[in-house]
């Protein structure tokens, strides 16, 4: 096969100042930098230094940080949403706007190609000034920007939109199974409200895709084609999809208190579960929760931060709780090395909340999938498992959006149990899923592919480049 000849870019990343955005702008270009462009990197100091270690080039990926302003009410020296509470990160998208003199005078001094951003609705402006093409990044699944932010929406300024409003897919919205459920409609109330000084979230991020040069989704045609293609559509422009860009697994070695506990038990009995970095439980729903594993009979380890109102997950748990389930079960409110637990044999079954990564983990591993969302994103990740894609199954809330410990106990049950109708079905789709995903050249393919819609966006400014030297 003749391949085709790129040539090597220079690409400009500046995500918002968020660790769940910071992370998957780095490891793409971890993943442009193999193939030898060279990345520069805007973030805030603090983030540099934490991240660094996950710089797998530094020879083509060089840090750039930034200073971020004081804004009142932004508490001094929060440089990312980890550092504010949830309601005040609006004041930190102020700060992001503030900062456009200081990216402005970077950028002409860097000269990229291309520069990947996705909250900074002004980096357009700089665009035409400057002379780079712009890439819309989105880290979260396509569902997403579909249903809720796209044209069609019609959310003018300073409209609040409604749930009813947000129940409704958008005109034209090419799915009838990734969609919102009534309780679920509040949790993407947010888009009408403010996200920095003066403007909403819907305007923001619509800015960003109506003028941008390309949008791109860490997504797959495969998971996700139908909703690319309408998101295209919408703001007429191209979409290039870079894949799910997880980094390579590599075997993680699994900590001895962990691996012991776990190979007491037979292959694929034990329940796993984790709620990611963000989800905090209310202290009856956490404790509803355990005791719905309690319910199963099965073994069980449990990775959850503690519930809010709790300094420790031990004090948060029922009654008797802990003398109940003691050789069985057990609750951790720590950290815990999810991929290495999940391809533990004797792990038969993750319940999780859906997040980017913890979807594409369960995918990969051999285990029958148990979800319950929680957030905007993790819902429409969760239909698409469950509804479209028919590898898993969603614990059932009631209209308050509360789960019962019999409803997940049942969730998991019906997986486990053998001769179960629906958990042979998933397990069968499961099964196709992850051969699929595990092909050596599933990611490499979406790169290639990508780098090579790349090269033809950033043709035109090239040419002109060389016009003026010659
Ligand atoms: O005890 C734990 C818990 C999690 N993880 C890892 O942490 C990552 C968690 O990522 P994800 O499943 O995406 O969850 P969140 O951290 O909650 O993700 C945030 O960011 C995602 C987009 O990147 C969104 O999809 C989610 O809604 C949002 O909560 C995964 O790689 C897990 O393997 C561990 O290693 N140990």
């Amino acid at each position: 096969m003749v391949q085709e000849k790129t040539s090597h870019l220079h690409i400009a990343m500046f995500p918002w100042f968020a660790t769940g955005h910071i992370t998957p702008f780095l490891q793409l270009s971890n993943k442009l930098a193999e193939k030898g462009h060279q990345i520069s990197f805007l973030l805030p100091n603090k983030a540099r230094i934490q991240l660094n270690y996950m710089n797998l080039h530094p020879n083509l990926i060089t840090f750039h940080s930034l200073t971020v302003p004081p804004v009142e009410g932004l508490p001094p020296g929060a440089e990312t949403a980890s550092d504010v509470p949830i309601y005040l990160t609006t004041l930190l998208a102020a700060a992001l706007d503030l900062m456009i003199g200081q990216v402005k005078e970077l950028l002409v001094k860097l000269n990229p190609d291309v520069v990947f951003y996705d909250m900074a609705h002004w980096i357009p402006e700089l665009a035409s000034e400057i002379g780079f093409k712009t890439v819309h990044y989105n880290v979260v699944c396509a569902a997403s920007i579909a249903i809720a932010l796209v044209p069609s929406r019609k959310i003018s300024k300073n409209r609040v939109i409604s749930d009813e409003e947000l129940m409704e897919p958008p005109t034209g919205y090419p799915s009838s199974t990734i969609v919102l459920r009534k309780h679920e409609a509040k949790s993407l109330s947010f888009i009408s409200l403010e996200f920095g000084k003066g403007i909403s979230f819907y305007e923001r991020i619509t800015n960003c895709l109506m003028k941008c040069d390309a949008i791109s989704i860490r997504t797959c045609r495969e998971l996700e084609g139908s909703l690319c293609d309408y998101i295209s559509r919408e703001y007429e422009k191209p979409v290039f999809l870079t894949g799910p860009v997880l980094p390579e697994s590599g075997k993680q070695h699994l900590e001895d208190q962990w691996a012991n506990w776990l190979n007491k038990f037979e292959p694929g009995t034990v329940v796993f579960c984790a709620f990611g970095s963000q989800v905090v439980l209310e202290k009856k729903q956490f404790q509803e929760l355990v005791l719905g594993f309690e319910l199963t009979g099965r073994p069980f380890l449990v990775a959850l931060k503690p519930p809010s109102g709790a300094t420790t997950i031990e004090e948060a748990l029922p009654e008797g709780f802990e003398d109940r389930v003691r050789g069985r079960g057990i609750v951790h409110g720590g950290w815990i090395q999810q991929p290495a637990i999940l391809s533990h044999p004797s792990v038969g079954c993750f319940v999780n909340h859906c997040g980017f990564g913890s979807m594409w983990e369960s995918l990969m591993s051999n285990c029958q999938i148990v979800l319950i969302p929680h957030l905007g994103d993790q819902i429409l990740n969760t239909r698409l498992l469950a509804e479209e894609l028919k590898v898993a199954v969603e614990v059932e809330r009631d209209e308050n959006g509360w789960f019962s410990k019999e409803n997940l106990s049942r969730a998991i049950r019906c997986v486990m149990v053998e001769d179960s109708k629906v958990g042979d079905l998933v397990k069968e789709n499961h099964g196709k899923w992850s051969e699929f995903i595990a092909r050596e050249c599933f990611m490499s393919e979406f790169i290639e592919k990508f780098i090579q819609n790349l090269d033809t966006l950033v043709a035109d400014k090239k040419e002109s480049k060389m016009r003026n030297v010659l």
